[in-house]
């Protein structure tokens, strides 16, 4: 795939990548390297694997090394692109093998470069720089200790330049920590508030590409952005959809179409596999609108291989695991793209990992219907109640809250009162009874 990238950034018209990758054993597969880098804005011009044990110095074998400097001399490449977890010295090394000014990138920074072109909220720039100051420290740590080795006169002075840098590194990254705790502070207290105000609170989650986003839009009603965008940043009603590896990163919050229930429904940024750590934790609060929802849809792209939507559910489900508190529902997506009798096998095939899965086309439509009751079914029981009202203004005020806050499935009115029974959640039962019995009795007339 060389898709080059409209609308990503406005100077990549000259990037052009070699993208390489070596295995221990097997044949490499750069299928997915190749879609990263489109997603970062790339064009790739060239391909090169190797099935070889690592060289420490070089990564690939030094001929391998040389092959690569023909083709990105022959293709005019203005990166390389490996992926492979590259240390510092080989990268230092490599790029010193090829044409000046050919940059050399990892699997890793890749991810992040495609980050910082896509966060556009202060948090997900706040996550970015977290991810690039924890790459950087290690290799500050290397610079520091080369610098130390080397007895060359004058690099004294860069040795402790350099542990300077290394303190420096670790002061940002705590300020950093401070301010996305105290912005996953105020998103904790959003929730509760939605919540309070008798939302669901539903999150699309999945590997990059499943159709999350296009999902969302399905799902989600209209609202009145120019009222609520302001107040709540995430309340958006774009979600981006592209056929490209991480289209989403902030998270968008929407109201969703359902018959009962007041659902708010959160599409976040994509899972891949294969992250190091250090960038799986500096990206783990954009997590917590999954973790901390009533309901997980968990979406899986069902037009691909079993084996591949297998080994896509188990790091999603990985993912979840730890800190997950909500039911999850699986949500087998682009069925459109199957050919009769190809989704009862994959079904059957995947019911270890996707037990009862939804089947939809977010594209079509198809299934939709039947994943809104399910998501119904599956959210936490509301309470019955009946409540017998004055008729006076303050009782009908909280009528309406009723009306707002749950799902009123009778209103008599007798001479002096009114008969309310509903279903609502039981937190909101509980403050409508409240409500109830501060209420002064009606006054006769
Ligand atoms: N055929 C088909 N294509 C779909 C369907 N749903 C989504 N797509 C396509 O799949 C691609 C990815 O969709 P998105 O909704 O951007 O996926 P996402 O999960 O939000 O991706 P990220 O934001 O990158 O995590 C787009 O090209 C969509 O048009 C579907 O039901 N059928
Ligand atoms: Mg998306």
């Amino acid at each position: 795939m060389t898709r080059s990238a409209e609308g990503v950034a406005t100077d990549t018209a000259e990037r052009r990548a070699v993208v390489a990758k070596r295995v221990e054993s097997g044949s490499a597969d750069l299928t997915e390297i190749t879609q990263l880098a489109a997603a970062a804005g790339y064009d790739v011009v060239g391909e090169l694997t190797q099935t070889r044990t690592e060289d420490a110095a070089f990564m690939f074998g030094k001929g391998k090394v040389a092959e690569l400097r023909d083709l990105v001399r022959r293709s005019d490449a203005t990166a390389v692109i490996i992926d492979n977890d590259v240390g510092p010295y080989q990268t230092f090394n490599i790029g010193g093998e090829l044409p000046e000014g050919v940059e050399v990138i990892d699997r890793f920074t890749l991810i992040l470069e495609i980050f910082g072109q896509r966060a556009n909220t202060r948090k997900a720039q706040l996550q970015v720089e977290l991810a690039e100051l924890r790459y950087e420290l290690p290799r500050a740590e290397a610079k520091a200790s080369l610098a130390k080795r080397d007895e060359r006169p004058g690099f004294m002075g860069l040795g402790e330049y350099d542990e300077s840098v290394e303190r420096d590194i670790k002061r940002q990254i705590s300020e950093i920590r401070d301010e996305l705790e105290s912005i996953a502070a105020k998103e904790e207290a959003r929730r509760e508030q939605r919540r309070d105000s008798g939302f669901d609170l539903v999150a699309l989650a999945g590997y990059t590409n499943a159709g999350k986003s296009t999902l969302m839009r399905r799902l989600a009603a209209e609202i009145d952005v120019d009222e609520n965008a302001e107040r709540h940043p995430d309340l958006d009603t774009t979600a981006e959809s592209q056929d490209m590896l991480f289209t989403t990163l902030g998270t968008t919050t929407r109201r969703a179409e359902m018959e009962k229930r007041d659902v708010l429904l959160t599409d976040t940024v994509g899972f891949i596999a294969d992250l190091p750590h250090w960038l799986v934790e500096s990206f783990e609060s954009t997590l917590d609108s999954v973790y901390r929802a009533d309901l997980v849809l968990l979406v899986v792209d069902a037009s691909e291989p079993v084996a591949e939507m297998r080994e896509k559910l188990v790091t999603s489900h990985d993912t979840l695991y730890e800190r997950n508190e909500a039911p999850i529902v699986t949500v087998f997506n682009k069925v459109d793209r199957l050919a009769p009798g190809v989704l009862a096998d994959k079904r059957a095939a995947l019911s270890g990992v996707a037990p009862n899965p939804v089947a939809v086309s977010a594209k079509t439509g198809a299934g939709v219907a039947e994943l809104r009751d399910r998501v119904e079914d599956e959210l936490p029981d509301w309470e019955r109640e009946r409540l017998v009202l004055p008729l006076s203004d303050d009782a009908m005020s909280l009528v309406s809250w009723v009306h707002d806050h749950g799902h009123v499935e009778e209103e008599t009115y007798a001479d002096d009162q009114v008969t309310l029974d509903f279903e609502a959640k039981p937190s909101i039962v509980a403050r409508a009874r409240s409500k109830a019995s501060g209420l002064a009795p009606a006054e006769s007339t």
